[in-house]
């Protein structure tokens, strides 16, 4: 049985390339890549430009054949491939677990899986680069050997500084996944997100910073000084 990749990720696909007949040539060119790494592609982190120009040239549901293959679960070698370049999901039996292609929208409508989900591994930090572009704002930090994500805002005041820290913390309770949350010299607010429990960055704090992004809170900021 084929494990569908995650709906958001195929309408989105489909939405800008309509599917085509999926060509040989490329499936080839493909299966050639992940069985045996040569001269050519030593590792698979050449196969970054290579997955990019097959994203473009193949629909998706024939990348996802080929990732898969008809027995419907992916190799190993083939997972390492789509976790290092395409910012897939590390928990392997979750039917998301082919989370690749997600814009800002779809983070933001996902679910917080639980940290203690024995799956959970941290994401490499070629997955993290690619997902930080989906959340705006939002920079990748290194804190020891643990990457974090972390973003600051001017509150208008204190206390909407505390507030501004209240609708955060009914998103982070609903998701069962929690930032570390800073208000210093009274109106500068940062929040940080990483997974204690991996001791590095998973989905789940893509989500939350989405869902944190998504949160109406122009009111409680300062405007932006316009120079
Ligand atoms: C069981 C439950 O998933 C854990 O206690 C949660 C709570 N919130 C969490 N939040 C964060 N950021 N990391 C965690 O590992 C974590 N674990």
């Amino acid at each position: 049985m084929l494990i569908p990749p995650h709906p958001c990720s195929l309408s989105i696909f489909y939405q800008s390339h309509p599917p085509r007949k999926p060509r040989e040539k490329t499936k080839f060119q493909f299966h050639h890549l992940i069985s045996s790494p040569t001269d050519q592609h030593p590792h698979p982190e050449s196969t970054l430009p290579f997955m990019s120009r097959l994203l473009q040239k193949a629909p998706l549901t024939s990348v996802f054949q080929i990732l898969v293959g008809a027995h419907g679960r992916s190799n190993s070698r083939v997972f390492g491939i789509l976790q290092n370049n395409m910012g897939v999901s590390s928990c392997r039996k979750s039917v998301c677990g082919f989370r690749a292609l997600c814009t800002a929208k779809d983070l933001s409508i996902k679910k917080c899986v639980p940290c203690n989900s024995k799956d959970l591994q941290p994401m490499t930090e070629q997955a993290a680069s690619d997902l930080i572009t989906k959340v705006d704002g939002w920079n990748l930090v290194s804190e020891g050997d643990a990457l974090r994500l972390k973003k600051s805002w001017k509150v208008k005041t204190f206390t909407k500084g505390l507030e501004m820290f209240k609708l955060i913390a009914d998103v982070a309770e609903a998701e069962g996944h929690h930032p570390d949350l800073h208000l210093v010299g009274w109106n500068n607010v940062t929040v940080e997100i990483w997974t204690h429990a991996v001791g590095g960055l998973t989905e789940n704090d893509f989500i939350l910073a989405a869902k944190i992004n998504a949160l109406n809170m122009q009111h409680l900021l300062r405007r932006k000084a316009t120079n």
